[in-house]
């Protein structure tokens, strides 16, 4: 039986924090989740700066002292300051950086440009599942084949899965203590709050924590100079949607979906959802259209034919892409390496999308 929640919190108590009393009685502990499989995982967070350090640097203890609790088979912990990112000056002196802190509550703040990067484009679906997250990855790395600066943003809080499709899962550095650098892959800078977290942890975020993290994942992290940012959106239309929009300028929204109705449904809300936000629907891309038999090269529509297309005209929206089903997309996925880094029709699909995009401005 896995540990429960009154457990965690007990043991929590216990830990003393130098600047007086303990994570719950100092009101620090949030998004606890507890998997059934015992995975423990949670935010600790600080009131400043200062205080996030301290308490990064005491996480591995609090770790351990977790790991002792019965029916825990693992412990993930992620301090976060509430502050927002100190000034150049007062940034943690070289060798006693804290670990990089993602979350904390959104900081009021009008619409701004993430720094360095020239344009943002959003990857969207109505509904879970269709393949948006994999549309992203391989976008990004088709986009970098070509010669542009590219990075990417997992925005999908809830399950992000840009670490294992772009092959890297090393926490991001923090050299200064306040912003973090992000990680390389296939010519891509990325960042995940994945890349923050226990793979296997249920991420059960607040709304205001949520934003928050969002926050930081665009404006504390060195992106650089970027010609475009992806930002792979959590499926539906909920508050990452409504957050991004608001904080910063999106410059397009690209809307994944397969050809089957009830994605198609979902797909429409989207679309709406983002001309309320008044962000541009560049356009949908069908994934999952058609699967070609490997064995007998035949052609099957396992979700159905033609309504992407169909849908497209009717909102009055391009179809930007078709990509077929196929095992070699989830292969290569899984395998972290996106097919669009290699060679091949699929690859070609994403080449052209990516080719589409430039030409006309957007990425
Ligand atoms: N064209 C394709 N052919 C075969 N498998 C695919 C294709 N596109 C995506 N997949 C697989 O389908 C699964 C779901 O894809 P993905 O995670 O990209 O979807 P998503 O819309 O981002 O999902 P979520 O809503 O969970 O974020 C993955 O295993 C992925 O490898």
């Amino acid at each position: 039986m896995s540990a429960s929640r009154s457990d965690i919190l007990a043991a929590l108590s216990r830990i003393a924090l130098p600047a007086g009393g303990d994570p719950v009685s100092r009101d620090l502990v949030r998004a606890l989740g507890i998997t059934e499989g015992g995975v423990v995982s949670f935010v600790l967070e600080a009131a400043d700066a200062a205080e996030g350090r301290a308490l990064e640097a005491l996480r591995p203890e609090i770790e351990a002292a977790l790991a002792q609790v019965p029916g825990v088979t693992r412990v993930s912990v992620v301090t976060t300051a509430a502050a927002p990112a100190a000034p150049a000056a007062a940034a943690a002196p070289a060798g006693k950086a804290a670990g990089p802190r993602i979350g904390g509550h959104p900081k009021p703040a009008p619409a701004q440009p993430v720094p360095g990067v020239a344009r943002i484009l959003a990857v969207a679906s109505g509904k879970g599942g269709v393949g948006k997250s994999t549309v992203s990855a391989n976008l990004a790395v088709a986009l970098a084949r070509q010669g542009r600066r590219v990075a990417l943003l997992d925005a999908d809080i809830h399950g992000p899965s840009q670490p294992m499709m772009m092959g890297v899962n090393r926490r991001p550095a923090s050299p200064d203590g306040e912003t973090l650098e992000p990680v390389e892959a296939h010519g891509v800078a990325m960042m995940s709050l994945g890349l923050m977290l226990d793979p296997d942890a249920a991420v059960i975020w607040r709304g205001p924590m949520l934003m928050g993290a969002m926050q930081q994942m665009m404006f504390q992290v060195n992106w650089g100079e970027r010609d475009v940012m992806i930002i792979d959106l959590p499926p539906g239309t909920g508050d990452v949607q409504l957050s991004m929009a608001q904080k910063t300028r999106v410059d397009g929204a690209l809307v994944v979906s397969t050809p089957q109705d009830v994605a198609l449904i979902d797909a429409r809300r989207a679309i709406d959802m983002f001309a309320r936000l008044r962000v541009p629907v560049l356009g949908l891309i069908e994934n999952m259209s058609v699967f070609v038999c490997p064995h007998c090269g035949g052609e099957s529509h396992p979700f159905g034919h033609g309504g992407v297309a169909a849908e497209a005209q009717k909102m009055g929206v391009p179809l930007l892409a078709e990509v077929p089903l196929a095992l070699e997309v989830r292969t290569a996925g899984d395998a972290g390496r996106p097919i669009a880094a290699d060679e091949g029709p699929i690859a070609e699909a994403y080449a052209a999308l990516a080719r589409g995009l430039i030409a006309g401005g957007m990425a």
